[in-house]
């Protein structure tokens, strides 16, 4: 299953324009397999570096040594306040996001947009607003789904024989990808047990909610426009950061106009990159010069557009995802047809020799034997935990 990422925020955060920019790609890339077919599904990529230039090697997947991985990116329609009641579009939203393993939350920085979206002067609004805004939409809309199934919930608990509170409360958001383990541990945290479930208050379940928020949607905010945000806005956001979150300095504007710049090849840029060369430079007019001499003072200033940084952030440090890359033939770190580094992989970190098998296939997976690193040639049980660009030849039976 694909890691999909949800983009929210709400109205003229920049959601779109930042969706546009992560899903306009100028990069060698894999055929990706489209499971479903929605305007507001896109395919991004997060950034990693190939083994191929360490091992000496040419592989036909990367670009200067740059490999991009697909991922999933979904744009959520705008959030309005009171959306969990159904307010704007809200439960289209609040269904979106269902699928996503995690969010990336577009706020607008520099404060010229209102709580509903509604233009106001720079740096008139305080961001800071949002962040909450959007958590107590999350868990207010997970709170009403708790509350309506209530009574089944505590009859399936309490009754003789009834299940245990931690797979009750699982099963009713599995479409959330909330698993019994995750439910126990916020059920612990909040000293809320099967025994005490008749005792519980709306402010009991509320809590319950905003803890599974937490743990089965975890956020980084994308502090965006931050090309035109006051400083002081942005210092605000990132003084998050002492609170757990984490927060990225963005701009989706800038972003998207150097990778149509980069795609019609007036420049030389990769997602991510933290500087651009001007390939034709006779062929731009004074205008076009100065606008892309001022998005090369902030990518400068700011390491890159961020946009790529919210998209590693989430796969690499919130969801903890490494690469690993299955081969066939380990000597030439290759397939069959010889084919270097043919496919790279995003693994949850902890994952073993036989769970790449199963992303690579169910029949290599059941048909699994062991591992080799291809680097060491070291066999590799089930009992061994993958590295970050580990390069493992699968041996099966099949
Ligand atoms: N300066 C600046 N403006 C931006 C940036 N990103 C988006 N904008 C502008 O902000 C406005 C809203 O952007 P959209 O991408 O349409 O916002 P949205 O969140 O998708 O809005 P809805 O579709 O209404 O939910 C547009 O005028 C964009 O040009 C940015 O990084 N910098």
């Amino acid at each position: 299953m694909a890691i999909m990422i949800a983009l929210a925020g709400k109205p003229n955060a920049g959601k779109s324009t930042f969706f546009k920019a992560a899903t306009l790609a100028d990069v060698e890339i894999a055929n990706y397999p489209f499971t479903t077919i929605k305007p507001n599904l896109g395919v991004s990529y997060v950034r990693t570096r190939c083994p191929c230039k360490e091992l000496k090697t040419d592989c036909q997947k990367c670009t200067d040594g740059e490999r991009f991985i697909a991922v999933e990116l979904l744009d959520v329609a705008g959030l309005v306040p009171e959306a969990h009641k159904g307010k704007g579009l809200g439960n289209a939203f609040l269904d979106d996001m269902r699928q996503a393993q995690a969010i990336i939350h577009v706020v607008d920085a520099s404060g010229s947009t209102d709580i509903e979206g509604n233009p106001v002067p720079v740096g008139s609004y305080d961001p800071l607003n949002d962040i909450k805004f959007l958590e107590n939409e999350i868990t207010m809309w997970m709170y009403g789904i708790l509350n309506k199934n209530w009574v089944k919930i505590s009859r399936k608990t309490t009754s003789a024989g009834g299940g245990r509170i931690e797979d009750v409360v699982a099963e009713q958001f599995a479409g959330l990808g909330i698993t019994d383990i995750m439910a126990r541990q916020a059920l612990h945290e909040l000293g809320l047990d099967s025994k005490s479930v008749v005792n519980w208050t709306e402010q009991d379940m509320i809590d319950l909610s905003d803890m599974l928020r937490h743990v089965s949607k975890p956020l980084v905010i994308a502090a965006n426009k931050a090309d035109i945000a006051p400083p002081e806005n942005i210092k605000k956001l990132m003084g998050l950061e002492k609170d757990g979150y984490k927060v990225v300095p963005c701009s989706g504007g800038i972003e998207l106009a150097l990778r149509m710049a980069a795609k019609n090849n007036f420049i030389d840029y990769l997602p991510g990159d933290t500087d651009f060369k001007i390939l034709n430079p006779e062929k731009l007019n004074a205008a076009q010069k100065a606008a892309l001499d001022k998005m090369r003072d902030f990518i400068v200033k700011n390491g890159g557009t961020g946009i790529q940084k919210c998209l590693n952030t989430v796969v690499f440090d919130l969801l903890d995802y490494i690469v690993a890359y299955p081969v066939e033939d380990e000597s030439k770190f290759s397939d069959k047809s010889g084919n270097v580094l043919p496919d790279a992989f995003l693994i949850k970190k902890g994952s073993n020799a036989k769970d790449l098998a199963y992303k690579v296939h169910t029949q290599i997976g059941d048909s699994f034997l062991f591992g080799v690193n291809a680097r060491t040639k070291m066999r590799l049980g089930e009992k061994h935990e993958l590295e970050n660009n580990d390069i493992i030849k699968i041996v099966s039976t099949k």
